[in-house]
C-alpha cells in the first residue's frame, strides 16, 4: 500500500477498482453537489499560524473520547453497504480501527452483523450508528445486541427524514448487488417481499420519517450507552441534544448526501462549539477531511474528533483492512507533521487561534 501517500490517492485508485454506479454511490453528493464541493473547500479557506521555537521533541496526538483513549483523534464515520466496496466489508474497516486504536462506527444498514463486526474486531471501540425504525421494537433490539457486543456508544442519525436525491444514482438505476444482505435486520425483514423496490427505496420505507426529540428521550431511556446525535448543523439543535442528555454532537451534513446548499460542515462548528460551552457534551466533525491540516483545522475550531466516511470506503476498496490503515496512517503521519510544525505537539495544544479564516489577513 506503500505507493499510496494521500488520501486522493486512494480515491483515484478506487475510481478503477469500483464499477462506474458503485463508485458514483459513494462518491457523489445531492442535487447540485455545490455542498459535496464546499466540505472540503472550507478548509482551503484556513490557515494555520504557527508558532516558532517550541522546543519540538514529537508529536502526541492520543486523546481521550467519552472516556476511552484513542491513538489520534481520526474516527471512521458510519456507511451503509461496506461490501459494496470490498467483499470483507465491514469487518475489514473494524480490523484497521482495531489496529489504528481508534473509533469504528457500524451503520445499522451494514453488510456484516453486529456479532460478527464484534467478534472479528473485540478490541476495537465501536460505536453503532441507529436509524430508527417505524417499528421501534426492531430498533430497541438492535440496541440491545450491539449493548451485549460491547460496542461503546450509539450514533444517532438526526437529518434523514427522507434520503437525499443523488443524481446519479437515478440516472445509473443504481440498485446493491442482490448478494448482499442488511445482516442486522434479515430476521425481521425480506427485500424479496418487496421485490420492486430498490433496497434504498425499501429500507426508506421502513425507518420512521416522522422522528422528533422525544425519541432522541426514547432512545435514551432504552439503554445505558452514550448517545451522540449525529447531523446537528444549528446551535439550538445542538442545545436541544444537550438538553436531552446526548453525550456528543456529530457536526455533519451527511456528507453532502441530504440536501444541497448547506454550509460546510467546518464553518458551522465553531458555532455549535460556543453553544455549547457550558454543557458537558463532546463536539466531533465529519465532512470533507481529507488531510492531517484538515483534521488539524477542525481540531482548532474545537472538535474533539473527526470522522471521515468516504476516506475508508476508497482504502476498502484498494486494499481491504491493509488499505483502510494505510489511509489512517496517512491522516496519521500528515497530522503529527502539522502539529510539530505549528508548534503545538499535543492535541490539548492545538487552540482556536492557530487558524485564521483567509479573509482575517490585512489585503493585499
Ligand atoms: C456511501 C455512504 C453511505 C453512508 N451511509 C450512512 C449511514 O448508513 N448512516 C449515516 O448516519 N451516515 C451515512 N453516511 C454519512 C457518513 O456517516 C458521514 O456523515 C459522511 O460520509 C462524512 O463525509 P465524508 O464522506 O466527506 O468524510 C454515508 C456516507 C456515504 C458516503
Ligand atoms: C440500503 C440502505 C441505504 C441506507 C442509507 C444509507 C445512507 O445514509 C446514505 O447516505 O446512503
Amino acid at each position: 500500500m506503500e505507493k499510496y501517500i494521500s488520501l486522493q490517492d486512494f480515491e483515484d485508485a478506487a475510481t478503477n477498482v469500483l464499477a462506474k454506479p458503485a463508485m458514483e454511490y459513494f462518491r457523489n453528493g445531492a442535487t447540485e453537489q455545490q455542498t459535496l464541493a464546499e466540505n472540503r473547500l472550507a478548509f482551503r479557506r484556513l490557515r494555520i499560524l504557527p508558532k516558532c521555537l517550541m522546543g519540538i521533541t514529537g508529536a502526541d496526538l492520543r486523546t481521550t473520547i467519552l472516556g476511552h483513549e484513542v491513538s489520534m483523534p481520526v474516527g471512521i464515520a458510519p456507511s451503509a453497504m461496506q461490501k459494496t466496496a470490498h467483499h470483507d466489508g465491514e469487518v475489514a474497516i473494524a480490523k484497521a480501527a482495531q489496529a489504528e486504536g481508534t473509533i469504528y462506527t457500524l451503520s445499522t444498514a451494514s453488510t456484516c452483523s453486529i456479532e460478527e463486526v464484534a467478534s472479528a474486531a473485540p478490541d476495537a471501540i465501536k460505536w453503532f450508528q441507529v436509524y430508527v425504525f417505524r417499528d421501534r421494537e426492531v430498533t430497541r433490539k438492535l440496541v440491545m445486541r450491539a449493548e451485549k457486543a460491547g460496542f461503546k456508544a450509539l450514533l444517532l442519525t438526526v437529518d434523514t427524514p427522507v434520503f437525499g436525491i443523488i443524481r446519479s444514482d437515478i440516472r445509473n438505476s443504481y440498485a446493491f448487488a442482490e448478494h448482499l444482505k442488511l445482516a442486522n435486520f434479515v430476521e425481521y425483514f425480506s427485500k424479496s417481499d418487496n421485490a420492486d423496490d430498490d433496497m434504498k427505496d425499501y429500507v426508506g420505507k421502513l425507518f420512521e420519517k416522522t422522528l422528533t426529540w422525544e425519541d432522541v428521550k426514547w432512545l435514551k431511556s432504552i439503554t445505558k450507552l452514550p448517545v451522540i446525535a449525529k447531523g446537528i448543523l444549528r446551535a439550538e439543535d445542538a442545545v436541544k441534544a444537550a438538553e436531552m442528555g446526548c453525550s456528543g454532537i456529530l457536526v455533519s451534513n451527511h456528507g453532502a448526501r441530504q440536501l444541497d446548499g448547506l454550509p460546510a460542515t467546518i464553518e458551522v462548528l465553531p458555532e455549535v462549539v460556543d453553544a455549547l460551552k457550558n454543557y458537558n457534551v463532546e463536539v466531533y466533525m465529519d465532512g470533507g477531511v481529507t488531510t492531517g491540516n484538515d483534521v488539524y483545522k477542525a481540531l482548532a475550531l474545537g472538535a474533539k474528533m473527526v470522522l471521515v466516511g468516504r476516506p475508508a470506503l476508497w482504502g476498502l476498496a484498494v486494499g481491504g483492512q491493509a488499505g483502510v490503515q494505510r489511509t489512517l496512517n496517512i491522516l496519521r503521519t500528515e497530522l503529527e507533521s502539522t502539529v510539530q510544525i505549528a508548534g503545538t505537539p499535543t492535541v490539548a495544544d492545538i487552540t482556536r487561534d492557530m487558524v485564521r479564516h483567509e479573509s482575517s489577513f490585512r489585503k493585499l
